[in-house]
């Protein structure tokens, strides 16, 4: 394991990612509403809520690809556009949100994590190829790096990702889904890489419907339903009440499942 890299990310305990009374809506689909968070540098949160609960919505606002209608998000002192274009903040997408035909290899897609870096040429100097082939090197996908992205596993796929964050220099890694279509021992990999990460003092947020995995994951957890219902260790969290709020189901029925969850 690599000694941390306090340069990835804040001080421990220092916030960094800070969403505040942020509304999105799609037309007359109310996706956030009023949403508020905090995240502080070096912690692992999971995203938590149903289906159409907003998780996509609020990664999407605090990488800055979608302007609340009103609120504010600030990742350190800067706003969520200027710190994508920055590098300060990564997104990997959904594997449905990405197409895998499209003709770049595992080290292609790692290198436009340094796309922010290298001014109008586009051109990656030896520094750059020798920052890929580190990320490369730390998800493990060095022997991999000239496959055609489309040629990977469901995990492979994450990871190619995961390193381009790492590429990217992030201090904020937001995550939509990454256990989706992986299977055990690559989301073992994944969970690992991303205590990692946070140890490097980065901030990694993740969107994920698996509650089985927050807590070998995951320092605290957001239940989402268009607003933060709650936000905590994942044991306060998600407990048989809030599930039900959140999920719509009787908390009797969820006694078992909700024991799981944590
Ligand atoms: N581009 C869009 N146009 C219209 N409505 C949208 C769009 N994207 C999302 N929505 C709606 O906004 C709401 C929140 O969607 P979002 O994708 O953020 O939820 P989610 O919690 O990520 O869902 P899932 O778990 O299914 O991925 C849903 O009602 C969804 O149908």
């Amino acid at each position: 394991m690599s000694a941390p890299d306090r340069s990835a990310g804040g001080l421990p305990g220092e916030p960094v990612v800070r969403v505040e009374g942020v509304t999105v809506s799609y037309g007359d689909v109310l996706a956030l509403d009023r949403a508020d968070l905090v995240l502080a540098a070096g912690v692992v949160c999971g995203l938590v809520g149903m289906n159409g609960s907003g998780k996509s919505t609020l990664l999407k606002t605090i990488v800055g690809t979608i302007r609340p209608d009103s609120g504010t998000v600030r990742i350190g002192d800067e706003d969520p556009a200027r710190a994508r274009r920055s590098g300060r903040v990564a997104y990997v997408p959904q594997s449905e949100a990405v197409d895998w035909a499209f003709p770049l290899s595992v080290r292609d897609v790692v290198m436009t994590g340094r796309y922010g870096r290298l001014g109008p040429t586009r051109r990656p100097r030896a520094a750059d190829r020798a920052v890929v082939e580190a990320a490369l090197d730390r998800v493990g996908l060095r022997e991999l790096a000239d496959r055609q992205i489309g040629r990977l596993s469901g995990g492979q796929r994450k990871r190619t990702f995961v390193a381009r964050g790492i590429a990217q220099e992030a201090s904020v890694m937001l995550l939509d889904e990454p256990f989706a279509g992986v299977d055990k021992v690559s989301e073992a990999t994944i969970t690992g890489l991303l205590r990692e990460l946070a140890g490097d003092g980065r901030t990694i947020l993740v969107a994920t419907h698996d509650l089985h995995a927050l807590p070998d994951l995951a320092d605290e957890a957001v239940l989402l339903m268009r607003r933060v219902l709650a936000h905590g260790r994942p044991a306060d969290v998600l407990t048989p009440e809030r599930l039900a709020e959140a999920f719509g189901l009787d908390p009797m029925a969820r006694r078992e499942g909700a024991g799981e969850a944590r």
